[in-house]
């Protein structure tokens, strides 16, 4: 099975990507097995030692980007660049492109059972890996995620829309499902880490402390709060069903950019997002206009409905008096 591509017949695949995508959807597949096995494949949330940026990294996630990396030879890219490696490296100096990786997203959900996922960039190759990752978003060949769920699944977009795949478990191929997913725009959900409220600025909280309010308050209408601490898994529940995710910078010390890297998973997912027609943004500005200053940078980030999105943007743009003022007193925004 190992040379046949993991995609139905049928998958609209572009041709100049069609090796570089079958390695990623095969080696997902095998990892999809090694998650289901979970205990019985060994200790895969075991922690084995911190990346770059000093977060804990379990076995997973270096099984996970050992994985990736090997498959990836000999499929035309040039530079490889890992949320889980301190540098970009070089694969096949004649490749023509580039991928980023987060191997592994979500790596505090490993041992319980919880949806985690993998999220990926592609790129055109330049002469380093400094040139190639450290420019806007909008530059993408291509982007996506497979989550490892109830359901094993790979969102992908090549430039125009968004296709979602499902694996299925009886043929081992990744199956077309909707050539053209859309965001819902009609949702009442928002997702955040709430245990942070006290360190966000005063937009966030002003935005968040008006949903809490529901139909009491300036947008009356009742909401529903969501924190998988997965981002695959969040962004995918977006795109099922609508609704707004926001992981804004903190007061905290190393979150004054938020939590997200923007090379491995804002700018992917803000593609994705786009592609079904909705935005992405780091509080204010589009995420894809953005060019992140190192390989590891962070930002903020808030996706979703564009809509909802739009709104988060205007209570960053409020003047400061409005701000600070009791939810009551704002009277500009309804859900
Ligand atoms: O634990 P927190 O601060 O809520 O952060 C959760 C976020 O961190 C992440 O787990 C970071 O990704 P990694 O697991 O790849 O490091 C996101 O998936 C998720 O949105
Ligand atoms: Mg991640
Ligand atoms: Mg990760």
């Amino acid at each position: 099975m190992t040379d046949q591509s993991p995609f139905a017949p049928e998958a609209p695949i572009p041709a100049d990507l069609r090796p570089v995508l079958d390695a990623l959807a095969r080696t997902a597949r095998d990892l999809a097995r090694r998650i289901a096995r979970g205990p019985l494949a060994g200790q895969m949330g075991a922690r084995v030692g911190a990346n770059s940026d000093g977060d804990a990294q379990q076995a997973l996630d270096v099984i996970a980007d050992h994985a990736f990396a090997s498959a990836l030879r000999g499929t035309g890219i040039r530079w490889y660049a890992s949320e889980e490696r301190d540098s970009v490296e070089e694969l096949d100096p004649a490749g023509p492109l580039a991928l980023a990786i987060d191997p592994l997203d979500g790596s505090s959900n490993i041992e319980t059972n919880v949806s985690i996922g993998t999220i990926f960039s592609l790129r055109a190759a330049m002469d380093t890996g400094a040139e190639t990752f450290l420019r806007p978003g909008h530059d993408q060949l291509a982007a996506g995620y497979v989550i490892y769920g109830p359901q094993v699944m790979l969102m992908l977009t090549v430039g125009a829309g968004l296709h979602s795949y499902i694996l299925d478990p009886d043929t081992g191929l990744f199956t077309l499902l909707d050539p053209a997913v859309t965001v819902a725009e009609d949702s009442c959900e928002f997702a955040i880490n709430a245990s942070n409220y006290r360190h966000w600025a005063k937009p966030v909280r002003a935005y968040i402390d008006d949903c809490l309010a529901g139909a009491d308050g300036p947008r009356a209408r009742n909401f529903n709060m969501r924190w998988i601490a997965s981002l695959v898994a969040e962004t995918h529940r977006i795109l099922t069903r609508g609704g707004l995710f926001l992981y804004p910078s903190d007061a905290r010390p190393g979150y004054a950019q938020g939590r997200l890297r923007m090379v491995y998973e804002c700018a992917p997912i803000a593609l994705l997002v786009e592609a079904a027609q909705g935005r992405a943004t780091d509080g204010s500005t589009r995420i894809l206009d953005l060019v992140p200053a190192s390989l590891h940078a962070r930002t903020p980030f808030v996706f979703g409905s564009a809509g909802k999105v739009d709104q988060v943007t205007a209570y960053h743009d409020l003047p400061e008096p409005e701000i600070s003022a009791l939810f009551g007193h704002r009277g500009l925004f309804r859900a």
